[in-house]
């Protein structure tokens, strides 16, 4: 409950924004505000002056003219056309990570035949992008705090046209891998710099929407891969050049669209740039007045520098400073439950979970994946039209509780399909005498990388099945018998490669579509679009690049080790343990991740004031903190401006005299402390 303290009034005549102390906008208990005078008030109005002059912009302080008042209460709310040309244009990097990580697993159908891939190479050109990823988003920092956002956005654009370009004409695997590994450089620097940029230049009651934006790119491009691999899977010959190319097209986009689109005006003002900072500003804020966002960022670069201490190697500083050190937690915690949550194992092996579920035919499985991303997609849609609605914590606690529910769900499917396997009928001699010869059951033939299931099949019953050796060089068939030279033909036998026949394939994908639903929404966007916002300026770039950095680190380590984690643990085990990380998670969110829908940037750092952990749904009423809001004075009615969050809660209440009396008094009694 928020106990409204005795109101401030004041009729100076002024447009004035009190700020306490000067510059004040950082986590700031409320103590002390006994202290302030009038007098102070109007020493901060002169310093603010002070301020503006040096800019050598026009000063805003005094009264506002009869006309200037008029224009401000008149003033055009909606969001310029300009802001969405700036985050369409910057998500395009969203859709290039998207693309550039879902197109390979059907370029990849086509390159093992035509250029005769081992599992490792395969392996390789897989994962060397999500690790090259994973080292530029982390050095993606410094970057972007040295060069600025645009700068780094229009490398990775850059990068992204010339890794596409060296994909496209690749005449061995080893240019393969290099270009990967530079797509995957330009995948790092644009996951980090993009949500980072977009929030900046947002107004704060769209930024959680535009911000989400660039995650719906993000698997608005899987999808995307996913059709133009199901297109081109039908060209044997050089399909995959296309594959992989067709990504220089949005990258060009990006990097002419960048070449004419602006800086982020908090950078700009970090680094000293006033007038070009209030210029941006004042475009991406259209008919507003920018005023107080300006003061605002300004004073928080001042009040930054003095408590963080300025110099210094950045991430020590953030580490040593307790509300950027909570922050951090909170971000690389969110990043890593995202990819421990499994999501990539279902989007990289969204076409063997299928085929688990029946489905045998390669075309299909690819085009039933590209309903897999389809649904991830339209989920995101979901999350972009609740962010601002719902905030983002409830977004993300109620996606924490579909997800860990649809990965039992998928674990029941394959419990029972475990338990219901079909058993080995044939034991074929196995002049080898490989592992395969020892299994009784389908089940257990499956878990060795080995070997595969052979069988006949009548309408849903299994039988004449073997487990038999795969074939070392290519995993569609056996190493010997009757499934090493199957036809389409009917009556010819079936060969299940990481996967049983089963009738429980229903609950299975029921629980990936369940599981697409409540990831997508939250867990997909969230982590993104939190990071984006919980770091001042000073560290935000390097904050970004440590929880851009975990959420590639573990991107890796689940998708590697998804086959060998189910190999040990079988695929319902598997499904079970990511349901038990979702369910960690979900106390991690519920105890740490504060709401932060609606506040302007720089008031957020307020919400990691307290110990980690102790946001939630506590009662914030021993620890307030103060929002102050520009008012004009001779405004009337009775105006109340209020900031609260699970955190910290910020009250005032600014009663204005009537414009015709110029003498007011401020209180400011009964503010609790
Ligand atoms: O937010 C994205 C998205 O959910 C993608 O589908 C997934 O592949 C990425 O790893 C994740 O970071």
């Amino acid at each position: 409950m928020i106990k409204r303290p005795n109101f401030f009034q004041w009729s100076q005549g002024a447009y004035v924004t009190p700020t306490w102390p000067p510059g004040a906008r950082s986590s700031r208990p409320i103590s002390g505000l006994n202290d302030y005078t009038l007098k102070q008030m109007s020493n901060r109005t002169g310093s603010r002056r002070q301020r503006a002059a040096e800019d050598g912009e026009r000063s805003l302080i005094g009264p506002p003219s009869g006309r200037a008042r008029d224009s401000l209460l008149d003033q055009d709310v909606s969001t310029p056309f300009f802001v969405y040309l700036l985050a369409f244009c910057s998500a395009l990097g969203g859709f290039l990570f998207g693309y550039d990580t879902g197109v390979v697993s059907g370029a990849m159908l086509l390159l093992k035949k035509e250029m005769h891939l081992s599992a490792l190479w395969q392996e390789l050109l897989v994962s060397s992008t999500v690790g090259a990823a994973a080292l530029s988003a982390l050095s993606g920092g410094f970057l972007n705090g040295r060069l600025g956002r645009r700068i780094c956005i229009l490398i990775a654009s850059f990068i992204f046209c010339g890794g596409g370009i060296i994909l496209s004409v690749a005449q061995n695997k080893g240019v393969l891998l290099v270009g990967r590994i530079t797509v995957g450089l330009g995948i790092g620097i644009a996951s980090m710099t993009v949500p980072v940029y977009i929030a900046e230049v947002s107004p704060p009651h769209l930024r959680g929407q535009l911000v989400t934006i660039n995650s719906l790119f993000i698997t608005g491009g899987q999808f995307i891969a996913s059709v133009v691999d199901g297109a081109f899977s039908y060209l044997s010959q050089d399909g995959w050049r296309y594959m992989l190319g067709l990504s220089v097209l949005p990258a060009v986009l990006q990097f002419f669209g960048f070449i004419f689109l602006p800086e982020s005006p908090r950078w700009l003002l970090q680094k000293g740039r006033n007038q070009e900072a209030r210029q941006v500003l004042g475009r991406v804020r259209g008919n507003r007045n920018i005023e107080e966002e300006y003061d605002s960022i300004r004073a928080s670069i001042e009040e930054e520098g003095k408590e963080a201490g300025s110099g210094g190697v950045v991430i020590l500083r953030i580490l040593s400073y307790g509300p950027t050190r909570r922050a951090l937690i909170v971000g690389c915690g969110l990043q890593m439950f995202q990819q421990l949550s499994g999501i990539n194992t279902v989007m990289y092996y969204s076409a063997t979970i299928l085929q688990m579920a029946g489905v045998r035919e390669d075309k299909r499985a690819i085009w039933l994946a590209a309903a897999t991303s389809a649904t991830n997609f339209v989920f995101t849609l979901v999350g972009v039209w609740l962010v601002e609605k719902v905030g983002r914590r409830k977004l993300t606690l109620g996606s924490l509780l579909g997800t860990g529910l649809s990965l039992t769900l998928l674990a029941v499917g394959f419990l029972l399909s475990a338990q219901n396997s079909p058993p080995v009928t044939l034991h074929p001699v196995d002049s080898h005498n490989s592992t395969c010869r020892l299994y009784g059951s389908c089940e257990l033939c499956m878990l060795d990388p080995d070997c595969g299931f052979c069988y006949l099949e009548n309408g849903t019953s299994v039988f004449d099945s073997s487990c038999v050796p795969v074939n070392p060089g290519s995993t569609d068939n056996a190493a010997w018998g009757r499934c090493s030279n199957r036809t389409e033909e009917s009556g010819s036998p079936y060969w299940a490669y990481n996967y049983c026949p089963t009738s429980y394939s229903w609950m299975v994908l029921l629980g990936l579509i369940l599981y697409l639903a409540s990831f997508a929404p939250g867990m997909g966007t969230m982590p993104w679009t939190v990071n984006s916002e919980i770091y001042p300026l000073w560290a935000r770039s390097t904050g970004n690049a440590c929880s851009a950095g975990v959420n590639w680190i573990f991107n890796v380590l689940v998708s590697l080790t998804f086959l060998h984690v189910a190999e040990y643990l079988t695929y319902y085990g598997a499904f079970f343990m990511y349901a038990g990380l979702v369910v960690l998670g979900l106390l991690f969110v519920l105890c740490c991740l504060p709401e932060t829908k609606g506040l302007q940037l720089e008031d957020i750092e307020n919400l990691f004031t307290r110990q980690l952990c102790s946001c939630g749904d506590l009662p914030a009423d021993d620890s307030r903190y103060v929002h102050y809001i520009r008012q004009s004075s001779d405004f009337s009615p009775a105006y109340y401006g209020a900031v609260e969050s699970d955190c910290a809660i910020a009250y005032i209440t600014i009663s204005t005299a009537s414009s015709s009396d110029n003498r007011g008094q401020v209180s400011l009694n009964n503010l609790k402390t």
